[in-house]
C-alpha cells in the first residue's frame, strides 16, 4: 500500500501530493488524516496523508517509505482532508496550510507519541482480562509507557485492537512535542488494591510511622484518588513520608493525565430551557424539522437585539445533541466572553468544550482532545473551532454572522461563515447565521432564494445555495427596543460646547448616577489613530519600514509600528522643527476616561480596550465587576457593543458614531449601521427601559438614521442602490492580489504582466470583461495600483483587484496567471498573496 502524502512547505510547486511506501509495521496504522514524518529533500518533514492507493503512479520500488507516524488516532478525519482541499482550492492557498489550520497549535511540531494504561484500565478488573489476552497489553502493562514506533515494530496487526483500546479509554494516548508541550501529569495517591489485607496490618503495627498510617486511613477512607501533594497538604505532612507509605504497600502513587480545563472549578449554575415565545417558537419548529430530516440547509436568523436568539440557538442544540449529532457555535473572538460561556457550559455543563485564542497551547489541545474523544458534544469558539473534530456535526451556528472577525486575515483567508456552509453540506448539517444586522451578502443570499421560491422556476438550484430567512422582529415579552437620540455635535460647537459630551449625553449620565443604573459609553474606534503629530510644522511619526504611522502606547512611551512591530522611544520635542508642541493623542478611551472624572467627580469608570485587556482573564473581571454593579460607566471599543446582557443598563452613549463612516472601504456605512445597532442593543434588555444617545457630525446619513429607527432594512434598500451603481459585493464577488517587493521597478512591470496575463485568459475563456448590470458574468481585473498601505517591512507593495460574477472559475484563472509568471523554482519573482473575498480593503 501506498500513502499520498501533502508535504508541510508551503510554496506552489510543492503544493501537491507525494507517494510514499507504506512499511509493513505501519500496516493498519496509517490512515487518511494521519499526521507522518516523510523524507523530502533530504530532510523529515511533517506531512499528512490525503490519500491510501493500492499502488503508486510510479515504480513502488523506487518509493521512500514514510519514516514516522506522529499519532496512534489521525489528528484529521477524510471529511477534514477533503474540506481542507476545498479550502485550498477557494481561497488558492497551499494545501498544507488549510490543513495545518485545523490542528492545535500543540500538534505542529514533531511528535513522541506514547501510550500508557489509563487509570479506569488499572482498575477495572474485568477491563483487564478481556485485553490480558493480548500479548500488546501485557507488554504495555510491564513498561507502563511505550513509544509507538516500538508498539508497531513489535506487534504488526494490533493496530485495531490498540486504537479500539484508545477510544475505549482503556489506553492513554499522550503526545510530547519537542517538549513543547507534554500532556501534563501529576502523582496520584491510590488506596491500596488488597484493602483487608492493609486494613490487617495497619491494625497489628504499633504506633511506628504514624503518619504513614494516617496516609493510608485517610485513603481507605477517602478511596477519591488525590494529587500527592495535594495529601500532603491535608495530612500536614510531607510527600516523603506518602511514598514511604506507598514503598509499605499501603497505598499506591501513579502518574495520571491532568487535563488542564480552562473553566475547571468553575460552578455553572445549571438553566433549564424557557419556554419560547411565539416568535422563538415558529423559528425553532423549521430548524428542529429541518434537523430531523438530516438535510444540509442553511438559515439566517434576523432577530433584533434582545430577541432572544441565544435561547434558539441552546434549543436547536439541544435537539441536535438528542439525535446523537454534535453542534458547533462560533463566536466572535472579542465576544467569547464569560457571559456568553456560562450560557452554554449553564446549559450543557461539561459537555461543553470551548476555544479561543486567550487560552494556552496546553489548554487549546486539552479542549481539542476532549472534543475528538467524544467527551464534548459541543463546542463553542471563536472562528477556527468550525473544525472541531467532530464525527457527526449536526449543527453549526454562527452568533453575529456579520462580524468580519469570521474571516482569517493570514493565510489560509478563510470566512468561517463559508467554510461551515461546506463542512454541513459534509455531515447533512444545519447552519444557522444571527444577526441583528445581518451582512449583505447574507441578506441577499437569503433574499435571493426566497424569491426564487416564489416564483418557483429555477427554486432547487439556486435556493440551496441561498439561505432561508427566519426573521425575529421583536424583542422578548414585548419589551421595547430603546429609543434612539441623534444629537447633531456641530450644534453643540456653535452653541459653545467644546467638550466631547454634548449636554444631553452629560445630563442623561448625571441621571444614571443619581438612579444608581448603569450606563455604557462606546467610543468608536475605527479609524481613530493614537498618533504622534506636531502642532507647529504638522510632522507626524512614522514606521521607517512601512509607509504608516507610528501608534503611541501610552504606559509604555513608546511608538510602535502595528505592521512590523519597530519601535521607538517617543520624542520630547519634534524631530522635524525642534518645537516642544509636539502631541501625542493617546487612545481616545483614555481622553474620555480624563474627561469623565473630571466632569463627575467619584465617578466609577471601567475602560475596556486593547490596552486594559491584554492580560488573561481580564475581560472577564472587567465584566464580572460591572454585573457586580461596581461601577456605574462601562467605557470601550468595539468590544462593548457586543453580545453583553445586563440588567441595570439603561444608558448607552456613543461619543462619536462617524470615525468610521468615512473610511475608504466600501463596507464603512454598513460597519457603521452594525456597529451602532449592536450597541444601541445593550441598553433595557430588561425590566427597565433603556435610551441611547449617539453624537454625530452626519445626522442624515442614512446608516445613522436607520440606526436610530432600528430599520435594517431601509439601511439595506439604500445600501443596495449604491452596492449595485458601484458594482461591489453582494453583487459581485472580489479577490484582491497583493504583489510585493523590495524592488518597485519589478514590482510594476510583474504587476502589469499578472494583469495582463488574467484579462488575455479570461477573453480566451470566452468571459465578458464589464458588468453590463443585468447580472450576467463577466470578470474585470482592476490594477495594479499602489496598496493603501503603499511599503511595508521595507517591501513595496502594489494590488490587483479581480471582480467578478457568475461561475467564471476566477481562482483558477488567476492560478493559471501565476503559473505563468512563475519561474523554474515554480514561484513568481514577485511575492503575491491572494485574498478570496477580502473583508478589508484598507
Ligand atoms: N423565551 C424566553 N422567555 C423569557 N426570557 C427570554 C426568553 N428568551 C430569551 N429571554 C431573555 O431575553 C434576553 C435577551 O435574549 P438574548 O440575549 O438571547 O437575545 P439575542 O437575540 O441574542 O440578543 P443580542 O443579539 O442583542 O445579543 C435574555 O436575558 C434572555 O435570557
Ligand atoms: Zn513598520
Amino acid at each position: 500500500m501506498i500513502a499520498r502524502v501533502i508535504v508541510d512547505v508551503p510554496t506552489r510547486a510543492t503544493d501537491r501530493p507525494f507517494d510514499y511506501s507504506i512499511p509493513a509495521e505501519m500496516e493498519g496504522w496509517v490512515e487518511i488524516g494521519s499526521r507522518v514524518g516523510v523524507p523530502f529533500g533530504g530532510r523529515v518533514l511533517q506531512g499528512f496523508v490525503i490519500g491510501i492507493a493500492p499502488f503508486a503512479d510510479i515504480d513502488v520500488k523506487r518509493l521512500k517509505p514514510i519514516a514516522e507516524l506522529l499519532d496512534h488516532i489521525p489528528p484529521l478525519s477524510p471529511d477534514l482532508v477533503e474540506l481542507a482541499q476545498w479550502i485550498s482550492e477557494k481561497y488558492c492557498c497551499p494545501w498544507t496550510t488549510a490543513l495545518q489550520v485545523m490542528i492545535p497549535a500543540a500538534l505542529k511540531g514533531k511528535a513522541d507519541s506514547v501510550v500508557t494504561l489509563s487509570e479506569e484500565a488499572l482498575e477495572d478488573e474485568a477491563g483487564l482480562l478481556l485485553e490480558d489476552a493480548e500479548p500488546w497489553f501485557q507488554y504495555i502493562r510491564q513498561h507502563g509507557e511505550v513509544r509507538l514506533a516500538l508498539l508497531q515494530e513489535r506487534f504488526p496487526g494490533a493496530a485495531a485492537g490498540i486504537k479500539a483500546a484508545i477510544q475505549r479509554g482503556t489506553l492513554l494516548e499522550e503526545v510530547s512535542i519537542r517538549d513543547r508541550l507534554k500532556v501534563r501529569k501529576v502523582l496520584t495517591v491510590f488506596p491500596p488494591e488488597n484493602e483487608a489485607a492493609v486494613l490487617a496490618e495497619l491494625a497489628a503495627s504499633s504506633s511506628r510511622a504514624a503518619k504513614q498510617q494516617e496516609a493510608a486511613r485517610y485513603m481507605l477512607e477517602n478511596p477519591e484518588p488525590i494529587s500527592l501533594a495535594a495529601l500532603a497538604q491535608a495530612l500536614s505532612t510531607t510527600t516523603g513520608t506518602i511514598r514511604g507509605a506507598a514503598e509499605k504497600g499501603w497505598l499506591s502513587i501513579r502518574e495520571t493525565e491532568q487535563r488542564r480545563d480552562p473553566y475547571a472549578g468553575r460552578g455553572f449554575k445549571r438553566t433549564e430551557p424557557l419556554p419560547l415565545t411565539e416568535g422563538q417558537q415558529a423559528v425553532y419548529d423549521e430548524i428542529a424539522e429541518t434537523l430531523d430530516n438530516e438535510a444540509s440547509r442553511v438559515f439566517l436568523l434576523h432577530g433584533v437585539t434582545g430577541s432572544g436568539k441565544t435561547e434558539v440557538y441552546l434549543q436547536a442544540i439541544a435537539r441536535c445533541l438528542e439525535d446523537e449529532r454534535q453542534a458547533i457555535v462560533l463566536v466572535p473572538e472579542i465576544a467569547l466572553t464569560p457571559q456568553m460561556v456560562e450560557r452554554f457550559k449553564g446549559r450543557f455543563g461539561d459537555a461543553v468544550a470551548v476555544m479561543h485564542s486567550r487560552l494556552s497551547n496546553g489548554e487549546r489541545y486539552d479542549e481539542w482532545r476532549k472534543i475528538r474523544e467524544g467527551r464534548a458534544e459541543v463546542v463553542v469558539g471563536a472562528r477556527s473551532a468550525v473544525f472541531a473534530p467532530f464525527k457527526r456535526v449536526g449543527l453549526i451556528i454562527i452568533d453575529e454572522e456579520h462580524e468580519s472577525s469570521y474571516k482569517q486575515e493570514e493565510s489560509p483567508k478563510y470566512h468561517a461563515r463559508d467554510v461551515a456552509v461546506q463542512r454541513a453540506k459534509q455531515h447533512h448539517a444545519i447552519v444557522i447565521l444571527g444577526s441583528a444586522t445581518p451582512s449583505l451578502e447574507s441578506f441577499a443570499a437569503a433574499s435571493a432564494s426566497r424569491s426564487q421560491q416564489e416564483s418557483q422556476a429555477g427554486a432547487s438550484s439556486s435556493a440551496k445555495r441561498g439561505a432561508t430567512l427566519l426573521p425575529m422582529p421583536e424583542r422578548v415579552a414585548g419589551r421595547p427596543l430603546p429609543k434612539v437620540h441623534l444629537i447633531d455635535m456641530r450644534d453643540e460647537l456653535k452653541g459653545g460646547n467644546r467638550s466631547m459630551f454634548s449636554r444631553q449625553l452629560h445630563e442623561a449620565l448625571l441621571l444614571r448616577l443619581e438612579r444608581g443604573e448603569q450606563s455604557v459609553l462606546l467610543l468608536n474606534r475605527r479609524g481613530y489613530s493614537t498618533f504622534v503629530m506636531c502642532r507647529s510644522c504638522g510632522y507626524t511619526a512614522q514606521c521607517p519600514h512601512c509607509d504608516i504611522s507610528l501608534t503611541y502606547h501610552q504606559k509604555s512611551k513608546v511608538l510602535r509600528c502595528h505592521y512590523c512591530g519597530h519601535s521607538e522611544q517617543a520624542p520630547e520635542k519634534c524631530p522635524s522643527c525642534e518645537s516642544e508642541h509636539i502631541r501625542f493623542f493617546g487612545t481616545g478611551t483614555q481622553r474620555v476616561e480624563e474627561e469623565l472624572a473630571k466632569l463627575f467627580p467619584g465617578i466609577r469608570v471601567i475602560r475596556m480596550d486593547v490596552d486594559t485587556t491584554t492580560e488573561k482573564g481580564s475581560h472577564e473581571k472587567w465584566l464580572t465587576m460591572f454585573g457586580d454593579r461596581q461601577a456605574d460607566v462601562l467605557l470601550g471599543t468595539q468590544m462593548v457593543a457586543k453580545g453583553l446582557d445586563f440588567p441595570y443598563v439603561t444608558l448607552v452613549g456613543v461619543i462619536a458614531a462617524d470615525t468610521s463612516l468615512h473610511l475608504p472601504d466600501f463596507r464603512a456605512a454598513e460597519k457603521t449601521f452594525q456597529l451602532l445597532t449592536q450597541v444601541a442593543g445593550r441598553a433595557g434588555r430588561h425590566e427597565l427601559p433603556g435610551e441611547v444617545i449617539v453624537q454625530t457630525y452626519n445626522p442624515e446619513h442614512y446608516a445613522i438614521t436607520s440606526a436610530q429607527h432600528h430599520d435594517y432594512s431601509a439601511f439595506v434598500q439604500e445600501e443596495l442602490k449604491h452596492r449595485r451603481f458601484m458594482a461591489y459585493p453582494p453583487f459581485c464577488r472580489l479577490i484582491l492580489v497583493t504583489l510585493s517587493h523590495e524592488q518597485l521597478a519589478l514590482l510594476i512591470s510583474e504587476g502589469e504582466k499578472l494583469a495582463s496575463t488574467l484579462r488575455d485568459l479570461a477573453r480566451a475563456a470566452g468571459i465578458k470583461s464589464s458588468d453590463d448590470g443585468d447580472g450576467s458574468r463577466f470578470i474585470d481585473i482592476l490594477g495594479p495600483v499602489a496598496s493603501p498601505i503603499p511599503r511595508m517591512k521595507d517591501r513595496y507593495r502594489f494590488q490587483c483587484m479581480i471582480k467578478y460574477r457568475g461561475n467564471v472559475g476566477a481562482a483558477d484563472l488567476l492560478k493559471q496567471a501565476i503559473s505563468l509568471l512563475s519561474g523554474s523554482n515554480g514561484q513568481p519573482p514577485v511575492t503575491m498573496s491572494v485574498d478570496v473575498d477580502p473583508q478589508v480593503i484598507l
